[in-house]
């Protein structure tokens, strides 16, 4: 059974998606914050939120148990994306579902704007009929300025070509092509655009560059009466440049949806003629909200059940066709980080990872998460496939992930590298038939071996009777040897080899220790893999 909790109001389709769903349980905990915050979530496996809601490092302090967020919508600038990638929890977001709606909503400011809607409907509710006051301007034949031609920018731009304005976007991904295609005047900076503009929307996120975009240096550079719209992020343009700017008439005009501090009822701007503004209504439509939010009930039910990872933003996608085709390579990439972490044993820096073969051609990168994941889970709690490459590079862990998609002997392979301490040891492993993991190379030595339970491995000299000493001792005491591979150098005698033996049960310290008497052998450890067929949680 899988907790789900709904941290924020959702449209009632989600609601009964989470209803209808067998082995999922949900409640509804709003406007949580604080500790209150921080101990339900560990509560959870997952949790379900918009904009009003604030997930900070603290509210993931000591969480043990929640294992996705998912934003039902757009921004996750309210989700600590780092502490939560920390954590092992992956981030996703509903990208889509509200950008037509949020377009709509940039333009009816705009139009609100332009006719003066908001101050013409209160002089009626205040009993005036003052038509002179309310004169406005026609929006055909003006030039609009698009900064970010996103998802939204690009509806903006198609909805303000109806309207016949002119459009002039910013966008450092906006190629010349692309802005042919969809009849806009691509600029390189947006202070190329402000004289020419008329009107003025952004639709990018609030990042270092974007935040005060328009601030009071800008003002100077502006078509006098400029109309500015933020239906995108509190932040980007400067409050008081706002407030300054519509005081001297070097703006005609300020529309807001979005604020820096959220719920904001107290704003100077709020007072003043020539705005027109709205608390965070972008997305609030029957339309938009019901798509996001079944939406992301599907993306967090998917995860929890069956791994699937989409849209996410802190970690590689993992689509159910990559997760069926790869599922049994992220199993022996899991393996082999566990094995080779236990085989060298010591401070690691640095780690090398090769695809081989048909597996090369694929997104890796969950590969080596899961890599990662093994290296890691027995020294770092609560390493997982989501976090295990943060925590690694974190420590000083340099981490090189190399390609080829030529076939070697196997149809694909994984070969891991691990170096520290003076000390490098490396291991390879391919999947035979349909899920048989197996152990194809260990320090450079070919051979065959399982890949799960408990290995006793061994470097040795390659001498007369060395595999019957060892197995000698694991009969004496009772332990039973299910299969066994050596690989040497060479194909003489007399070089070193390593060998591999798949135990049926637990070796005592002192069979260790009489086992490490055998002159011949000069490394022997116990290792311990997860048995055949079993998958680590996040995987299962
Ligand atoms: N008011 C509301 O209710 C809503 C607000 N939003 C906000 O709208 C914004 C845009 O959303 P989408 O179009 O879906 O995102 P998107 O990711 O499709 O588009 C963002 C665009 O901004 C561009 N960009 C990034 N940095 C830039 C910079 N410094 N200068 C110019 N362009 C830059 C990117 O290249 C990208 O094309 C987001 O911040 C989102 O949170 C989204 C939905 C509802
Ligand atoms: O999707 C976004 O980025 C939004 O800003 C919409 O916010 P909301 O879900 O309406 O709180």
């Amino acid at each position: 059974m899988f907790r789900i909790l709904v941290l924020d109001d959702i449209a009632q389709e989600g609601i009964d998606l989470l209803e209808a769903t067998k082995g999922i349980e949900y409640e509804v905990r709003t406007k949580l914050k604080g500790e209150e915050l921080r101990k339900s979530l560990n509560e959870f496996d997952g949790a379900i939120l918009r904009s009003g809601v604030t997930i900070t490092p603290e509210s993931l302090q000591g969480n043990t148990r929640l294992r996705a967020l998912v934003r039902a919508g757009v921004g996750t600038d309210n989700i600590d994306k780092p502490a939560a990638t920390r954590r092992g929890i992956v981030v996703m977001n509903t990208p889509g579902g509200n950008t037509v709606s949020t377009a709509e909503h940039t333009f009816a400011m705009l139009l609100a704007l332009s006719r003066n809607i908001a101050p013409a409907h209160q002089s009626l509710v205040e009993g005036r009929w003052d038509r002179k006051a309310y004169m406005g301007t026609q929006v055909a034949g003006k030039t609009i300025g698009i900064v970010g031609m996103g998802r939204i920018g690009r509806e903006v731009a198609s909805r303000a070509r109806a309207f016949d304005m002119k459009v002039i976007a910013f966008d450092p991904f906006l190629t010349d092509d692309q802005a042919e295609s969809l009849k806009v005047e691509r600029v390189d900076t947006v202070d190329e655009m402000l004289p020419l503009i008329d009107y003025l929307t952004v639709h990018t996120p609030l990042t270092p560059e974007t935040k005060g975009l328009i601030g009071m240096a800008q003002l100077d550079k502006v078509k006098p009466g400029l109309r500015v719209i933020n239906v995108a992020r509190g932040g980007i343009y400067d409050h008081d440049a706002l407030v300054k700017g519509l005081e001297s008439g070097k703006l005609g005009g300020v529309a807001l949806d979005v604020y820096e501090n959220e719920p904001c009822t107290d704003s100077p701007l709020f007072k003043m003629p020539g705005t027109c503004c709205t608390p965070h209504l972008g997305a609030s439509t029957e339309e938009a909200q019901t798509q996001v939010a079944v939406e992301g009930i599907h993306l967090l039910i998917n995860y929890l059940k069956t791994g699937e990872i989409r849209h996410s933003v802190n970690v590689a996608s993992l689509d159910p066709k990559t997760l069926d085709e790869l599922r049994s390579y992220l199993n022996i990439a899991h393996r082999l980080g566990l094995l080779v972490h236990q085989w060298h044993g010591g401070g690691i820096d640095h780690v090398r990872l090769l695809c081989r073969g048909v597996v090369a051609g694929k997104d890796t990168r969950v590969l080596s998460n899961a890599f990662c994941a093994g290296l890691l889970e027995r020294v770092v709690e609560d390493a997982n496939v989501i976090n295990s490459e943060m925590l690694l590079r974190e420590r000083g862990i340099e981490l090189t992930v190399e390609h080829n998609t030529e076939q070697g002997a196997f149809t694909s392979s994984i070969t891991v590298e691990v170096s520290g301490g003076g000390k490098t040891v490396s291991a390879g492993a391919a999947v035979l038939g349909h899920e048989m993991p197996r152990l194809i190379l260990l320090d450079g030595y070919r051979l065959e071996s399982f890949l799960d339970g408990r290995l006793f491995v061994f470097a040795h000299k390659d001498v007369p009777g060395i595999i019957g000493s060892v197995g000698t001792i694991f009969g004496n005491n009772g332990i039973n040897i299910a299969q066994m591979a050596v690989g040497r150098e060479g194909n003489a005698a007399g070089g070193d080899a390593i060998g591999v033996l798949s135990l049926d049960s637990d070796v005592p310290e002192a069979v260790m220790k009489e086992l490490m008497s055998i002159d011949a052998i000069t490394q022997a450890k116990l290792i311990e893999l997860p048995a055949a067929g079993e998958l680590p949680s996040w995987m299962s």
